[in-house]
């Protein structure tokens, strides 16, 4: 038996369900097919339990800091992981919650299906063993974490972020391999909770950081909570103590490993091919980052499945753009995609804004860094003057382009740059700003002057030119 309907949507993760948001208050004629548990990857897995973890590890942490501010007794604090992690899931547990009662805790038995979906023909589904034929698809299925084949064989010392958050105890000694985002914030977080955690990164970065300065830095700071070891990918040998993690001419033995090595889209057992769609060398579609329609087909792709860009609110943005083409295909319409910005939660926390220090045209750009040591007075009070601002500028529009930061509460100052961005302001529109003193927002003051002073020459600038006069 065949199904029709006007509208399928594979996975019901934030861009699945964001669709379906818009779908279901035109029409019924619409099926969301999930695989895995629901409750989204970002609360179940992802950005939630692992900001509850690393809310638990910061706490823990400042003890280490209370006698400069002349509080004693905090040697005397200890600390529960079990409880820890148990908050984690009693937290994870609300957020998965949350989202299912008010989605797909809604639907009824025909409008979802729990099951994985593939393609066995053009606007032809398959799940279950069930076949449906849907006018317009929007695939939302999200990625899943890279575990190379041989790395399986290690069992349960092997994690993901995907098993981490359901351990009941924490290993004594763990080897985080890859420090990107995943890897630095949980690593980060592990350690302060007490775990020996030894950190690996093929790349000479962390944090998925371009800028040298910004680099250097996060490098300088993360250093103080575990070792790190960059240049060389990791391997791993099973052995009856635990897992042997080997370099070239080093070896370090560990209880466990976290895997934190990067994420795949979940593309790769969609069959996209029978949908008629030609792959590229990495099995993945062309796309329009704007309309996310494949090729010319009744067909979006929206969220961490494209690989475009592996966030929260761009998922959402996306699933959004998606189905409103979905809608009102075969008219499609560009949407304006957001200005870049992204944030790990490490302390200090890394921020990315507009273009990246990787895809800057340095011939046409400024770049400058400002050191928070000593440079900023409230950072000094609150004991947290450390990290970097590196800010970037465009040389013919003097406006704000970009910049990567690495800074305490640096997730606020983030989003401030990236609104600056999206309104295309010039650093002499940004220097004229109100700041307040004493707050950490003159240290993004500094950095903006200097970006300020590095594109304008001396005769533009000058106090009657940062003033400005009524009409
Ligand atoms: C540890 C971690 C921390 C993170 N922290 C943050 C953060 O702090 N901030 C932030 O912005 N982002 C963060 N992210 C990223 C964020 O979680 C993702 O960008 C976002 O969840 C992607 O949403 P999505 O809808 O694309 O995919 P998902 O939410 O993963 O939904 C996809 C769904 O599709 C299902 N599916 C897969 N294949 C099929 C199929 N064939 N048929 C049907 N269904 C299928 C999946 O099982 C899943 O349920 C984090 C991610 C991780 C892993
Ligand atoms: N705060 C946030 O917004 C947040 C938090 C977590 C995750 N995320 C999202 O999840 C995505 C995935 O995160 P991720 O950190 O897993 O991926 P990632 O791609 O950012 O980092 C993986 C790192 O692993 C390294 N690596 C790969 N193989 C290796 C090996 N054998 N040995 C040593 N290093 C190796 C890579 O060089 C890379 O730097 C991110 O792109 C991000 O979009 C966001």
């Amino acid at each position: 038996m065949m199904r029709t309907v006007k509208y399928a949507i594979l996975g019901a993760g934030t861009s699945g369900l964001t669709a379906m948001g818009v779908i279901r208050k035109q029409t019924d004629d619409f099926v969301i097919i999930n695989g895995g548990a629901l409750g989204t990857t970002c609360a179940r897995v992802g950005c939630m339990p692992s900001k509850a973890m690393i809310q638990s590890a910061n706490l823990y942490h400042k003890r280490h800091m209370l006698s400069e501010f002349g509080l004693s007794g905090a040697e005397k604090l200890d600390i529960d992981t079990q409880k820890v992690l148990e908050r984690v899931r009693r937290l994870r547990d609300r957020f998965t919650k949350g989202v299912q009662s008010g989605s797909t805790d809604t639907l009824t038995e025909d409008q979802f299906i729990n099951g994985y979906a593939k393609f066995v023909g053009p606007n032809t589904l398959e799940v279950n063993g069930e076949v449906i034929q849907a006018e317009r698809v929007i695939i939302a299925t999200g990625s899943r974490p890279v575990v190379p084949e041989p790395w399986k064989a290690l069992g349960d010392k092997l994690v993901t972020s995907d098993e981490i958050f359901e351990l009941t105890e924490l290993p004594k000694r763990i080897a985080v391999v890859g420090l990107g985002i995943i890897g630095l914030e949980l690593g980060q977080a592990l350690s302060r909770l007490g775990v020996e955690v030894v950190g690996f990164e093929m790349l000479k970065s962390v944090g998925g950081l371009s800028a040298p300065v910004a680099i250097d830095k996060a490098i300088e700071l993360f250093s103080k909570d575990f070792p790190i070891h960059l240049g060389a990918a990791a391997q791993l040998e099973n052995t009856d103590k635990g897992v042997l993690v080997k370099l070239e001419n080093e070896s370090f033995e560990v209880d466990m490993v976290l895997a934190s090595l990067g994420r795949r889209p979940n593309i790769d057992l969609l069959q996209l091919e029978k949908a008629g769609v030609v792959l590229n060398e990495r099995g993945m579609p062309s796309f329009n980052i704007n309309t996310m329609q494949i090729e010319d087909k009744p067909l979006f792709i929206a969220g961490d499945v494209n690989t475009y860009r592996p966030i929260l609110h761009e998922a959402s943005h996306e699933g959004k753009i998606a189905v409103l083409n979905a809608i009102s295909y075969p008219q499609v319409k560009g949407y304006e995609r957001k200005t870049p910005l992204g944030i790990a939660f490490t302390d200090p926390d890394i921020g990315f804004f507009g273009v990246s220090y990787r895809d800057l045209d340095l011939s046409s750009s400024k770049v400058v860094d400002f050191n928070l040591e000593r440079n900023n007075g409230r950072a000094i009070v609150m004991a947290e003057d450390y990290g970097v601002i590196c800010l970037f500028g465009d040389k013919e529009t003097r406006r704000l382009i970009g910049g990567e930061i690495v800074m305490p509460h640096a997730e606020h100052f983030t989003h401030l740059l990236a609104w600056a961005v999206e309104q295309d302001m010039t650093l002499l529109e940004l220097i004229k700003m109100p700041f307040y003193h004493p707050v950490l927002e003159e240290a993004i003051q500094s950095a903006l002057y200097k970006l300020y002073i590095a594109l304008y020459s001396e005769e533009e600038r000058g106090m009657e030119a940062e003033l400005t006069v009524i009409k």
